[in-house]
């Protein structure tokens, strides 16, 4: 049963929304500490032990690629796992994303777990940043889309540490095709571009919606 189908579903699902939120906050303040740490082997021992602990106690149910969280939902586009925006990852820095106009604007800091070159973002961050921001945009064009093509044009190198800006806007719309432009820069120096990337984003047809997603609709109305 979940949040839809429970009479206390509501309630239920805004305390579970809360915990995994909550989750996600300390798994990410593990992985940079356990990234930045110089502590003892005796502690890392330890340390170690106690999330082993953790796992055992979350994987009593776990789900499978075929069903969504519990506490997703596809229309309100809430996704708490995603590994860009989610509260509840622990992969994601997160991003926070608002539209302003036709702009769309990224904000996060990026911690030593996400270090490439000494002292700064891995490049394929930077990527993975840009791909979820210029998806956004494209979804607040009103014309979703898959990305087919990325590309990335590295002028700096992106600081650690620093609070990053990010900015995406949709440049044209041909048919099922859309095409978005966006960059990286710090908050500090917003006109400075570091990363610039184009993407081209392709909506899927019915077919090709039922093919990749129709095993993940049908356990979700299966589940109500
Ligand atoms: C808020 C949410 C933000 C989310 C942001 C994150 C976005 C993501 O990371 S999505 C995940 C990564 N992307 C993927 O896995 C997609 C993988 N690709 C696919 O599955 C397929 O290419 C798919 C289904 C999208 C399209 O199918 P495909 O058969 O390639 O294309 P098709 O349907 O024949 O063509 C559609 C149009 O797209 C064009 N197109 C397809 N691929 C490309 C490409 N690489 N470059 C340019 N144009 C392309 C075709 O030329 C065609 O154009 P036209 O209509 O003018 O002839």
């Amino acid at each position: 049963m979940n949040g839809r189908t429970d009479p206390a579903g509501p309630a239920r699902l805004r305390r579970r929304r809360r915990a995994v939120s909550d989750l996600g906050d300390a798994l990410r303040a593990l992985v940079e500490l356990a990234t930045a740490t110089e502590a003892p082997a005796d502690d890392l021992e330890r340390a170690t032990e106690s999330v082993r602990a953790a796992a055992a106690l979350l994987g009593g149910r776990v789900r499978d690629r075929s069903s969504l969280p519990s506490t997703d939902d596809l229309l309100d586009g809430v996704r708490m796992y995603n590994p860009v925006t989610g509260s509840g990852s622990a992969l994601a820095p997160p991003l926070h994303i608002e539209q302003a106009g036709d702009l769309t604007i990224g904000t996060c800091t990026l911690g030593l777990a996400f270090e490439g070159p000494p002292s700064y973002a891995h490049g394929g961050m930077s990527a993975l940043l840009l791909d979820q921001l210029l998806g956004y945009a494209v979804s607040a064009s009103g014309h979703p889309g898959m990305t087919v093509r990325l590309d990335t044009s590295y002028r700096a190198p992106v600081p650690l540490q620093t609070p990053l800006r990010l900015t995406a806007r949709v440049t044209a719309i041909d048919g099922r095709r859309v095409t978005a432009s966006g960059a990286i820069a710090t908050a500090a120096e917003p006109d400075t571009v570091l990363v610039a990337a184009t993407g081209t984003f392709v909506a899927l047809s019915a077919d090709q919606a039922r093919r990749l997603f129709g095993a993940v609709w049908d356990s979700g109305s299966r589940a109500g």
